[in-house]
């Protein structure tokens, strides 16, 4: 398949450029973000992720790992969002020894479960205190986290009712929304937008980056054994 409307790639990202950056000059309101996208298998990271970058839903995704960048203008400033999409699919032993880089690497974190999978739903407490463990001390500031309910549109197969969604992401102090990936793009502008809120208010000073380089890929082979649903 075609993308139509080709996504802008971070074509020579690197993990030593990440930073929450502003400019010097404070006419200019420029911040540069590093996002990660988490969560179990399925639940719908990467349609997320197209949905915030091209508005569109095409249905398969394919596994491909990629970091892509979008920049967004919140209240007459803008936001420059890196989204490192990192497929569940992948081996579980890479997973496991690359997902504190990944999490050093981000400067906010978006964790997706599918309100149709319970079990997508029980590892986010695990992800959060991970997340917070391999986070503490190096910034005073919190660490933006948002949990994502999606696959709203299948509510008749929901198995997690939106209170539970809300008090979870009460009870770890994060933020929540219930979208539909499927059906709509606002959900998604609505989770990042809520992400630029919070980089905002903290507006970190940059932190020395980590040392992994080469993880962007093509994004056209993310496509390339996609089916259209909705061009
Ligand atoms: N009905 C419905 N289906 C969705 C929604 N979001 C994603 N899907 C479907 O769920 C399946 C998985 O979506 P992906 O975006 O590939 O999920 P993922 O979490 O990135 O999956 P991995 O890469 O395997 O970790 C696909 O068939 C999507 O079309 C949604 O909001 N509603």
């Amino acid at each position: 398949m075609v993308l139509r409307f080709p996504l802008r790639r971070s074509a020579s990202f690197t993990l030593e450029c990440r930073t929450l950056f502003e400019t010097p000059d404070p006419t200019i309101l420029t911040m540069e973000a590093n996002v990660l996208v988490m969560g179990a298998e399925n639940v719908g990271k990467s349609a997320l992720t197209v949905r915030f970058l091209t508005r569109r839903f095409i249905g398969e995704y394919g596994d491909l790992e990629s970091i892509y960048s979008r920049s967004l203008d919140v209240e007459g400033r803008k936001i420059l969002f890196h989204i490192w999409d990192f497929p569940s699919s992948h081996d579980q032993a890479d997973q496991d020894s690359t997902e504190e880089k990944r999490i050093q690497w981000a400067d906010g974190f978006i964790l997706v479960y599918s309100i149709c999978d319970r079990a997508s739903f029980h590892i986010l407490p695990t992800k959060v205190q991970f997340i917070k463990v391999a986070r503490e001390g190096q910034s005073p500031e919190k660490v933006p986290i948002i949990i994502v309910g999606n696959k709203r549109d299948l509510g008749h197969h929901r198995a997690v009712s939106i209170e539970e969604g809300r008090l979870l992401a009460l009870t770890l102090n994060c933020d929540f929304y219930e979208v539909s990936a499927a059906e709509a793009s606002h959900g998604a502008l609505m989770v990042f937008q809520g992400l630029a809120q919070h980089f905002w208010q903290a507006r970190l000073p940059p932190r020395r980056g980590i040392g992994i380089r080469g993880i962007v890929k093509s994004m056209s082979a993310v496509f390339a054994r996609k089916r259209t649903d909705s061009f």
